[in-house]
């Protein structure tokens, strides 16, 4: 079974708290929270104090997606403030692996990020310093996309370097994800799936969660 991780991104800001305890109660593995700066993505979100605040409200783990240029000026400042894990993104700055160091001396787990025009080789050296690798299924900024079906042997290509490395980390999608693309995604290598319009924009968004549960079984 895929884990799940709901994006709060498609959530009711003005009900957050309702609508984090909803997905807890509902049986998820991770909350997802989407850092956007307006300078890598052309969107704006969250900031750590989002982080600050959410991590009384749940004890699920907070993964926090930063689509922000030069993360290494902010990743210690999410590890304070609740972030269980920090996923950067490879064409964010220059100093990746640098990147990845501070946020495991921080206490958090570190997740590197490859866009869909990102090849699976430019992160192979990467790949012993992290805990999570988060392929993006759509390009960032927005939810409500349409998963890129080219993604799967990204995805498939990540999964034969982690059995040949002998590395355990896991591997993550995120963009456009329902029951049908999670099973794709799931039976090319996936052990984790980022949604966010898909359970909530749902009028039964439990529904949904059980839906993935049961398309990946
Ligand atoms: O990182 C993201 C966008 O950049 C979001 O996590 C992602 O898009 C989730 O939204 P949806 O499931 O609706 O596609
Ligand atoms: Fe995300």
């Amino acid at each position: 079974m895929i884990k799940i991780a709901p994006s709060i991104l498609s959530a009711d800001f003005a009900n957050l708290q309702r609508d984090v305890e909803l997905v807890d109660r509902a049986g998820v593995d991770a909350l997802h929270i989407d850092i956007m700066d307006g300078q890598f993505v052309p969107n704006l979100s969250f900031g750590m104090s989002m982080v600050a605040a959410l991590r009384p409200v749940t004890s699920l783990p907070l993964d926090c997606h930063l689509m922000i240029v030069e993360p290494e000026r902010f990743v210690q400042q999410f590890a304070q403030a609740g972030a269980d894990l920090i996923g950067v993104h490879v064409e964010s700055t220059h100093h990746i692996y640098h990147v990845l160091q501070l946020i495991r001396q921080a206490g958090a787990k570190a997740e590197v990020v490859v866009n869909p025009g990102t090849p699976i080789s430019q992160i192979v050296d990467l790949l012993p310093l992290v805990d999570q690798v988060l392929v993006m299924t759509v390009n960032p900024g927005f939810g409500g996309q349409h998963f890129l079906t080219p993604m799967l042997k990204k995805i498939h290509a990540l999964e034969q370097l982690k059995q040949q490395g002998g590395y355990d980390f896991d591997i993550e999608v995120d963009g456009g994800i329902n029951e049908k693309t999670a099973k794709l995604c799931y039976d090319a290598g996936a052990t984790v799936a980022v949604a966010g319009s898909y359970i909530y924009d749902s009028q039964e968004p439990e529904q949904r969660i059980q839906d993935l549960k049961v398309a990946t079984n």
